[in-house]
């Protein structure tokens, strides 16, 4: 029997991304469909690339449309999935692809995000130590942020093999479609084009401490990362370039052997042949993750790359993925690694 699936925030990019690949999930069937501004509208006005969805007409957001399902999809804005989450019952399946429940700390969450902590879900990152066994059979999932996603994955290995210093360096690219769909100034196609520049410079990117979260879960203790976000002139993709000091005795051999290591079983993190480095072209609208890593030896520093698909593996394909776990399916059921180019 097909599993009956509301996506809540299906105007926007997070949902439009989610729809398509619930589109082609051979066990999902599309129920309700909301909105918020754009409830009553056409979802072909608003998402045309979602042909077979073209005629469905968004609802409000609301826990009586949203009910009667199996799976609940929230792709609102951070602070607005609690109070929808909490209304809907233990039964059905929540996923959250908002900021709301990945913290553990409440005191990182009021410092980074302004408003009470609702709570901690399982965390939707099954590739980290762990995380399978706490998807399996749950009934609400935390969706990682699309910057903790791609960090996450360049560094882990290094930390659960114990070969880098607590202590992290994190540079990534982001496309501007991970500042989502609504309009502000310096999204304008003429701020972007051509131009890179920097935000959240410092330590105050709201990811810094989901990320500090992840590899302090692997390391042999707390990790203190330096995130620096940048927005690069492009729709989609990260590009994270991850540094951290290598432990006494690390050297290039040892690193290789971590990172083989780490993803040779994993269907979706792939760890290029060395001398190829990650590209976000290579990961576009696919669940892929691509990684490389190298020793500098002269700074005595490992170098992590990743790239990914922020609206994919970032969000909507990190969610199917962890849907598929909870509901006892094959992990990759409707997901692809294969991207589109050029
Ligand atoms: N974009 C990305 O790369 C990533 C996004 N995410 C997360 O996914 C979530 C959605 O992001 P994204 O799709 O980019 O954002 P968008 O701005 O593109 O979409 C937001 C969606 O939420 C709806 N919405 C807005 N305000 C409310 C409200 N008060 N109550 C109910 N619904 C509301 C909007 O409806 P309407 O258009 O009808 O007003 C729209 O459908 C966010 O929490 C984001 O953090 C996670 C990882 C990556
Ligand atoms: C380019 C851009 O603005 N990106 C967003 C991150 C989007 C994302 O994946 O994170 P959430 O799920 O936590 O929203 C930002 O820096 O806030």
């Amino acid at each position: 029997m097909a599993v009956r699936a509301a996506v809540a925030g299906a105007s926007g990019y997070a949902g439009g991304e989610l729809l398509r690949l619930l589109l082609v999930h051979p066990e999902i069937e599309i129920g309700a469909l909301t909105g918020n501004s754009n409830a009553g509208q056409r979802l072909g006005a608003l998402q045309p690339h979602l042909f077979p969805l073209a005629d469905r007409v968004l609802q409000e957001t609301t826990a009586e449309i949203l009910a009667g399902h199996d799976v609940v999809f929230l792709a609102l804005p951070h602070g607005q999935s609690a109070a929808v989450a909490e209304q809907l019952g233990p039964e059905v399946l929540v996923v959250d692809m908002g900021a709301d429940f990945r913290l553990k700390d409440a005191a990182d969450w009021e410092r980074f995000y302004g408003s009470p902590h609702a709570g901690t879900w399982p965390y939707g990152l099954p590739e980290l130590p762990g995380a399978r066994a706490a998807l399996e059979g749950s009934k609400r999932i935390a969706v990682p942020g699309c910057y903790p996603t791609a960090v996450t994955l360049a560094l882990v290995p290094a930390y659960t093999a114990s070969l880098a210093e607590n202590e992290a360096v994190v540079v990534a690219a982001s496309g501007t479609s991970g500042a989502g769909k609504s309009p502000k100034t310096h999204l304008l196609g003429s701020e972007v084009m051509g131009s890179m520049s920097p935000y959240g410079v410092g330590g105050g990117h709201r990811h810094t401490p989901e990320m500090i979260q992840n590899l302090g879960a692997v390391a042999d203790g707390p990790v203190t990362v330096s995130f620096t976000p940048t927005l690069a002139p492009m729709s989609r993709g990260i590009l994270a370039t991850c540094s951290a000091k290598a432990k006494p005795g690390v050297t290039a051999e040892t690193v290789r052997a971590a990172y083989e290591k780490a993803y040779a079983d994993e269907p979706f993190v792939r760890l290029l042949p060395e001398g190829q480095w990650p590209a976000t072209a290579s990961v576009h609208a696919s669940n892929a993750v691509q990684v490389q890593v190298a020793y500098d030896a002269a700074a005595g520093r490992i170098i992590a790359v990743s790239a990914i698909d922020n609206l994919t593996k970032g969000t909507a394909g990190g969610a199917v993925q962890s849907m598929n776990i909870a509901l006892g399916l094959d992990e990759a059921t409707g997901l692809s690694t294969i991207g589109v180019a050029p």
